[in-house]
């Protein structure tokens, strides 16, 4: 299978899926100074149920924390989207040290963490299909930035300790996943993919401008799981980020002057 290490990690992935080299293919470095404010973009909605969450997954390569998709009770709209799109889950991507870990970059910074909220196309039947199709995913992409110990963030890493290791699963409910939002919701946004493979070319990419606040002690939280499963050498969950890619002539939007 796929990882982050020298010989499974993002370099050697074009191995097993081409796509990897693709027009379209994320994440990428957001230069502001290059991007294009639209005002036909409209304001980001994002209505979310806690009670559509249900449970915290390690996956091997992130936790994720998982929504009940079957209702339109979480869901994205508004944006440089048209339609509905549900929640499905939430994940992060981190780094060994402060000094990196999120796979967007601006102006090629590197924050330690990025959150992203995975939502799919109600035009098509499951995300499993949306998947695979160019206009099928949404994911808000969000910053976080040392500071100040963010107490919403607290709730998920307090939860970690029972899915330490590649499998694990438990029960995560009534979490209200609009608290993990910055303020302000002006975005960028562009075309692109997933950040794993298969790296499908399915994802409009919403990339908040906002960082949320994340302490040193709470990134040590993030570090503390584990990409090996019980009984396999252990090896710790951290820079589990692709880097960025080739723009390829696409165009960055953005919702604010
Ligand atoms: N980082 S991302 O672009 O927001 C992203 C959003 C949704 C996804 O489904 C994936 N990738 C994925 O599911 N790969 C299959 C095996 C993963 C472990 O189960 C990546
Ligand atoms: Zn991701």
């Amino acid at each position: 299978g796929w990882g982050y290490g020298p010989s499974d990690g993002p370099d050697n992935w074009c191995n097993g899926f081409p796509i990897a080299n693709g027009p379209r293919q994320s994440p990428i470095d957001i230069i502001p100074g290059q991007t294009s404010y639209d005002s036909a973009l409209k304001p980001l909605k994002l209505k979310y149920d806690p009670s559509n969450s249900i449970d915290i997954l390690n996956n091997g390569h992130s936790f994720q924390v998982g929504f009940v998709d079957d209702t339109d009770s979480s869901t994205l709209t508004g944006g440089p989207i048209t339609g509905t799109y549900r929640l499905k889950q939430f994940h992060f991507h981190w780094g060994a040290s402060d000094d990196r870990g999120s796979e967007h970059t601006v102006n090629g910074i590197k924050f330690p963490c990025e959150l992203h909220l995975v939502h799919w196309n109600t035009k098509y039947p499951s995300f499993g299909e949306a998947a695979s199709e160019p206009d099928g995913l949404a994911v808000v992409g969000v910053f976080l930035k040392i500071g100040a110990a963010n107490p919403r963030l607290q709730k998920v890493l307090d939860a970690l300790g029972a899915i330490k290791s590649k499998g694990k699963q438990t029960t995560f409910s009534n979490f209200d996943a609009k608290t993990l939002l910055p303020g302000s919701l002006d975005y960028w946004t562009y075309d692109g993919s997933l950040t794993t493979p298969p790296l499908l070319e399915s994802v409009t990419w919403i990339v908040l401008k906002e960082p949320i606040s994340v302490s040193p002690t709470q990134m040590g939280k993030f570090r503390s799981l584990m990409f090996s499963g019980d009984g396999e050498a252990p090896c710790c969950m951290q820079d589990n980020y692709r880097p960025p890619q080739p723009l390829k002539g696409r165009k960055v939007r953005r919702s604010f002057k």
